[in-house]
């Protein structure tokens, strides 16, 4: 793939740093667009960077006809759930009318390829386990609602104007950079394994554990943890995927294995010998008992399998940012 640019909104993020540095350890010029709203222009070191929103079609299609990237990774989005149900203005705007400006840009400067950052949260509360991407897609919150609205944008644009897309639906993206040299920065901070190890730190009091009563193993909710180098990783693959001239597709990134919060708070206190203090509190609201991927299409299609998925290495990555060193 060497001697091509890509541009990637939203590649001053987290997932989409990690996946900049890695389009350039395989010779791509990753462009990073980003508004810098949750990014950080610290995390851009690999490539170009263009400040701006992509709500700004008419600047979006400038940087395009400037740049001419083969590809577009879209993964600039408002990707809180709870906010997004108090806030759906804000959910709306920025990933479904962002979705739009960016498709129209693309269109207007003759883009024809496009890698799209989708969610689990499509599926909403799953019928069955493990999550297929045939099973209905009924979200039940904002979040996943503007996910996938902006999935049928991609179809509806791929029918109508030749568009060729990949949807990928990450599951609980985590871990950091395997070279030290990125990490998981949120502000604020809700994702489960940063608030764990602030509070295994001593950084924050306590984690508060949204419910040990649900129909599960040992009570807590059960999520698929996907190490963010793999998900960059899958985007390599979605770009070959596209540039040798195959289909459309929408698959799942996950590992199959569903994970419980005892399980990961089990991980940090071996990995690190720190334990996580704790406190149970009620459930969280909207949080599905237990969510994981069948990932076998993802695995046919793309040829994509985890490799830095099991909990010893998601925590052993992500400790260090956050002042805990791994036990040797
Ligand atoms: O402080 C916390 C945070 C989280 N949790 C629990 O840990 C589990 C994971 O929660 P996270 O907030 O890390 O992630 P979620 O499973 O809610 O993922 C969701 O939000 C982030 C989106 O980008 C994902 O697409 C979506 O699936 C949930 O069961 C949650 O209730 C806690 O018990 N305490």
């Amino acid at each position: 793939m060497g001697g091509r640019r890509i541009l990637v909104t939203g590649g001053a993020g987290y997932i989409g740093s990690h996946t900049a540095k890695l389009l350039r350890s395989r010779g791509v010029e990753p462009v990073v667009y980003d508004n810098l709203a949750t990014g950080n222009r610290s995390s851009v070191r690999w490539g170009p960077f263009v400040h701006g929103d992509v709500l700004d079609t008419l600047h979006l299609t400038r940087v395009m006809e400037r740049f001419q990237p083969a590809a577009v990774i879209h993964f600039a989005a408002s990707a809180y759930v709870g906010e997004s149900v108090e806030d759906p203005s804000k959910y709306y705007r920025n990933n479904v009318t962002g979705m739009l400006s960016l498709l129209d840009a693309a269109r207007q400067a003759g883009l024809e390829k496009m890698i799209f950052s989708s969610s689990c949260a499509t599926y909403g509360v799953p019928a069955s386990l493990p999550i297929a991407e045939t099973m209905p897609q009924v979200p039940i919150n904002p979040y996943g609602k503007t996910k996938l609205i902006a999935e049928h944008m991609l179809a509806d644009y791929a029918v109508a104007f030749g568009l060729h897309y990949v949807a990928l639906r990450y599951f609980n993206a985590c871990g950091a950079d395997p070279e030290g040299e990125l990490g998981e920065w949120h502000d604020p901070e809700t994702h489960l394994i940063p608030r764990a190890l602030l509070a295994a730190a001593g950084r924050i009091e306590r984690l508060e554990v949204f419910g040990d009563d649900y129909d599960t193993a040992d009570g807590t909710c059960v999520r698929d943890y996907i190490h963010v180098s793999d998900l960059a990783w899958a985007h390599v693959l979605a770009y070959e995927h596209l540039a040798r001239g195959g289909g459309n597709l929408a698959v799942n990134l996950g590992t199959g294995r569903g994970a419980s919060i005892l399980e990961i708070l089990e991980t940090i206190d071996r990995v690190t010998g720190h334990s996580v203090p704790i406190a149970i509190q009620p459930r969280r609201a909207g949080d599905p008992p237990a969510l994981y991927a069948d990932p076998s299409l993802a695995r046919s299609t793309l040829g994509f399998s985890p490799q830095y998925s099991d909990l010893d290495t998601i925590v052993r990555t992500a400790a260090p940012f956050f002042g805990l060193g791994a036990r040797p």
